[in-house]
């Protein structure tokens, strides 16, 4: 895939001795919108915050949208803006506003005025389906509000790319939904390369181009959803789609 925004190409990490990234090669084109899973401990979210450099690799090439990640500092603020993440626990500012929290960002990094980006900060909260929430601050929100605050925070850095670790696995169940509408707009409309690692498979088969399994810090399988969760390969595919699935 010569257009590739995503290029790893025989990566490995380690924790010490632990060798949690086992020569993944992984390419992803602009647009495509993969779902990853697999056991606990797997390197999923290790996989993906090595392509924003949260943690470093040790061996083997990450090219994003056509540059090597390396410690350059410049570089890993670029990627930043280009590659947004969403976490597990939202990580919003407690102190701050909703609206605080989504201008800091596009203030402080992009350089927009306050106007621009409040203007900016209210696109995203409508398109995230909350604008009533700006002038509230985290902690009077639901989970799943605060989540929806998360994503749109990110958008507002105008991403190329946006990964999302977990994004439902801390919300109580009745707030699952509504985050994964969200994220399933935003697959639809917005055209959006996106890499999520979550287990909900309902979702992976509405939105992914491609369902990846790793095991043990490999890829180990990948697929359509269809192909993968109807015809899954390999026996640890197997394994784990039936202790997911029942
Ligand atoms: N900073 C760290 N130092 C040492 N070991 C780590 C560190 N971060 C993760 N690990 C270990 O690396 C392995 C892979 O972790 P990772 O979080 O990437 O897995 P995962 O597949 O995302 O798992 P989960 O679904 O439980 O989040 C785990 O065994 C974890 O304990």
């Amino acid at each position: 895939m010569s257009d590739a925004i995503i290029r790893l190409q025989d990566v490995n990490k380690w924790y010490g001795q632990f060798h949690v990234l086992r020569h993944v090669n992984l390419e992803v084109a602009p647009g495509e919108r993969i779902v990853i899973c697999g056991p606990s401990g797997s390197g999923k979210s290790t996989m993906i915050r090595c392509i924003n450099r949260l943690e470093e690799h040790q061996q083997g090439q990450i090219i994003v949208d056509g540059t090597e990640l390396t410690n350059d500092l410049k570089q890993i603020e670029t990627i930043r803006k280009d590659v947004g993440m969403v976490f597990q626990h939202f990580n919003l500012f407690p102190h701050l506003t909703v609206l605080q929290n989504l201008t800091l960002g596009p203030m402080w990094v992009l350089k927009k005025s306050r106007a621009e980006a409040e203007a900016t900060a209210m696109k995203y909260l409508e398109r995230v389906r909350i604008p009533d929430q700006a002038n509230k601050f985290p902690g009077q929100l639901s989970g799943g509000q605060q989540q929806r605050v998360a994503i749109a925070r990110s958008l507002c850095m105008h991403p190329k790319i946006m990964l999302f670790d977990e994004p439902t696995s801390a919300l109580d169940p009745e707030m699952v939904k509504e985050v994964l509408d969200v994220m399933v707009t935003l697959a639809e409309e917005s055209g959006m390369t996106m890499l999520c690692v979550t287990h909900e498979m309902g979702f992976a088969r509405k939105v992914a181009d491609r369902v990846i399994f790793m095991d043990r810090g490999e890829i180990i399988e990948q697929n359509t959803p269809d192909a993968f969760f109807d015809s899954p390969q390999n026996e640890r595919t197997k394994l784990f789609l039936s202790q997911i699935l029942h």
